[in-house]
């Protein structure tokens, strides 16, 4: 992508992410919307951020773009140095499927494959998975390893989605909305869940929400409005979820 092979080893102190200048605008028709308007940020290995913002203020482009599943109209992202902007498909697919694990609002789960299997999917065709038993028991599921996705309970289901997420030892996680369709109380355990892969597999982690409470479990809370960075905020201690209410 910049020259160098695909397996060489990326700068060292490079950030995970870094985006400079990054716009994105998109055209239906003859209606044009900015969705990003120059917004820079370095995002630093293991970190945990949360997104927040008003609906439409550009948090899921931003992660899309950083994911891999959208491209800027303008500007560079680049990951561990390498830049993104540019990148053809095929580069971004693999980059996806190696480097990124996506976690959404719905789980997309297979319903006739059972807890484990759905996280097979992945880890058949990962480079260097963990054993999907493994990525189960993380999420705290190995006791509802043949279950089918019916026969969870929405937070369960998404916690199936995190073990699928992480089963090819992603750099990076990335979850919009993650709780939005949860209650309080199993919101927080896949929070729990969330701040656990990234304390224990080092993981670094990106989470858009609409609940301003979930921001103390960051190291840094980015604020966007208006397609740009309005503030960034440091927490000099993270909470964990147990500790947080709203
Ligand atoms: N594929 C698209 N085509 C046209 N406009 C789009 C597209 N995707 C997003 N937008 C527009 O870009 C702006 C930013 O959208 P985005 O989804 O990033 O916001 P958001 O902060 O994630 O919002 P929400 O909290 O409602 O999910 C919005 O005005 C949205 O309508």
């Amino acid at each position: 992508m910049d020259g160098r092979p695909a397996d060489s080893p990326a700068p060292a102190a490079a950030p995970l992410f870094e985006a400079r200048g990054l716009s994105k605008t998109y055209r239906t028709g003859e209606v044009e919307v900015q969705a990003l308007r120059g917004v820079d940020l370095d995002v630093a290995r293991g970190e945990f951020i949360v997104l927040l913002g008003a609906s439409g203020s550009g948090k899921s482009t931003l992660l899309n773009i950083l994911g891999g599943l959208d491209t800027p109209t303008a500007g560079e992202i680049r990951f561990a140095g390498r830049p993104l902007s540019g990148a053809s498909e095929a580069e971004l697919t693999a980059y996806r499927r190696e480097h990124v694990g996506f976690v959404f609002q719905f789980y997309n789960l297979i319903p006739s494959l059972t807890v484990v299997e759905n996280v097979q999917l992945v880890t058949d065709i990962a480079r260097d998975p963990m054993p999907a038993e493994e990525a189960v028991g993380l999420v705290g599921l190995a006791p509802r390893r043949d279950h089918f996705p019916s026969q969870l309970s929405g937070g369960e289901q998404q916690r199936v989605a995190i073990a699928r997420a992480i089963a090819k030892r992603p750099q990076v996680l990335l979850c919009d909305e993650p709780t939005g369709a949860l209650d309080y109380q199993t919101g927080k355990l896949v929070l729990e869940v969330i701040a656990r892969v990234n304390r224990e597999l080092g993981t670094t982690a990106l989470v858009i929400t609409h609940n301003a409470a979930i921001a103390a479990m960051a190291d840094r809370v980015i604020h966007l409005g208006d397609g740009r960075i309005q503030r960034i905020d440091k927490n000099a201690q993270r909470l964990s979820p147990s500790e947080l209410s709203w």
